[in-house]
C-alpha cells in the first residue's frame, strides 16, 4: 500500500508549560491518502484547528511525528493552501490581485511570476470563472458579498496548485444557502484535479457532502473517536443529502458527537 500523504505518528500537543500547560491533543495517529478529502468534526475547543497547524508546520508537535509528502514537518511547509472562516482579502487589492498573491510570494512561483505573469493571470481568471466570479476580477473586496469574498479566498488558496488544502471552517460565517452553494463550488474545484483536503467544520452535513473520510474528535484533549468512510458517488448534490445512506451516516455522526461532548452540569 502506498505511504499516506499526511501521517501522524503518536502526535501530542500541549500548549504552555508547568502550571500553565494545556494539553490540546492526546496521542493521535492517522494516515491520509494523496487526493483524499477528509473532514474533521468535534466539539468546540477539541483541537481541530491545532491539528491543522501541526500539519502545516505552524505548530510543532510536543511529541510524535508529523510527516507530509514523505518529509517530516519541522517548519511551515510550502505545498499547502489555506482558507479560514474570515476570507482575509487585502482590502486595497482587486479580486484578481488578491488571488494572484501566492504567485507573488511562494517559491518557485515567485521567480517564474516575475519573469512571465501571463500564465498566472490566466490561471487566476480560470479559477475565478470556475467559482462564478467572472466579471468581478477588478472589484475590490468591499464590493463583493461575503460569499463572493469566500469564493475568491478559495481561489487564492488554490492559486499555487497546492497538493494540500487546509480549510478551517471556511463557510462558517455564511448563510445556509450560500454555504450550500459553496459546497458545490469546492467539490467542483476538487473534482477537476483532486488534491488532498483537510476540512475542519462544525457542520456534519457539510462534512458528509464533501468528504471521503470523516474523523470525529473527542472533547479536549482531542483524540480520534471515529474514522468514518463515506463513499456516496460524486458529484454529490443537495439531493444527495436526502439519500438514505446520507441520512443514516448523519445520524451516526450526530450520536458520536453527542458522546464526544463534555456533559454540561445540570442546574440545581
Ligand atoms: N495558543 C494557545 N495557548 C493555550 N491554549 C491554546 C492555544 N490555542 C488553543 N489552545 C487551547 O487548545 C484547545 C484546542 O484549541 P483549537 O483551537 O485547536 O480547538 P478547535 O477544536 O479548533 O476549537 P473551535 O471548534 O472552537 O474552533 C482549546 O481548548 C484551546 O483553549
Amino acid at each position: 500500500m502506498a505511504r499516506p500523504f499526511v501521517e501522524f505518528d503518536r502526535v501530542t500537543l500541549t500548549y504552555g508549560e508547568g502550571e500553565e500547560a494545556t494539553p490540546a491533543l492526546d496521542p493521535t495517529s492517522l494516515g491520509i491518502a494523496e487526493g483524499e478529502f477528509v473532514a474533521v468534526v468535534g466539539p468546540s475547543g477539541c483541537g481541530k484547528s491545532s491539528l491543522l497547524k501541526l500539519v502545516s508546520g505552524l505548530l510543532k508537535a510536543t511529541s510524535g511525528n508529523v510527516v507530509v509528502a514523505a518529509q517530516e514537518v519541522t517548519a511551515p511547509i510550502k505545498i499547502v493552501g489555506m482558507a479560514f472562516q474570515n476570507p482575509n482579502l487585502l482590502p486595497w487589492r482587486s479580486t484578481l490581485r488578491n488571488v494572484l498573491l501566492p504567485a507573488e510570494i511562494v517559491q518557485p512561483h515567485r521567480a517564474r511570476y516575475r519573469r512571465d505573469k501571463a500564465p498566472y493571470v490566466e490561471r487566476a481568471r480560470q479559477l475565478l470563472r470556475t467559482v462564478g466570479l467572472e466579471g468581478f476580477e477588478q472589484k475590490l473586496p468591499w464590493q463583493l458579498s461575503g460569499g463572493m469574498q469566500q469564493r475568491a479566498s478559495l481561489c487564492r488558496a488554490l492559486m499555487h496548485e497546492p497538493s494540500l488544502l487546509l480549510l478551517d471552517e471556511p463557510f462558517g460565517a455564511l448563510d445556509a444557502f450560500t454555504r450550500e452553494e459553496l459546497w458545490a463550488v469546492l467539490q467542483a474545484l476538487w473534482m477537476q484535479k483532486p488534491f488532498t483536503v483537510i476540512l475542519v467544520t462544525h457542520d456534519l452535513r457539510e462534512a458528509l457532502y464533501l468528504a471521503d473520510t470523516i474523523y470525529v474528535m473527542s472533547a479536549r484533549p482531542g483524540r480520534i473517536l471515529l474514522r468514518r468512510n463515506f463513499d456516496l458517488p460524486r458529484p454529490r448534490t443537495l439531493d444527495s443529502t436526502y439519500d438514505a445512506r446520507f441520512v443514516q451516516a448523519l445520524a451516526e455522526l450526530r450520536a458520536h458527537i453527542a458522546e464526544a461532548r463534555t456533559p454540561v452540569p445540570a442546574f440545581a
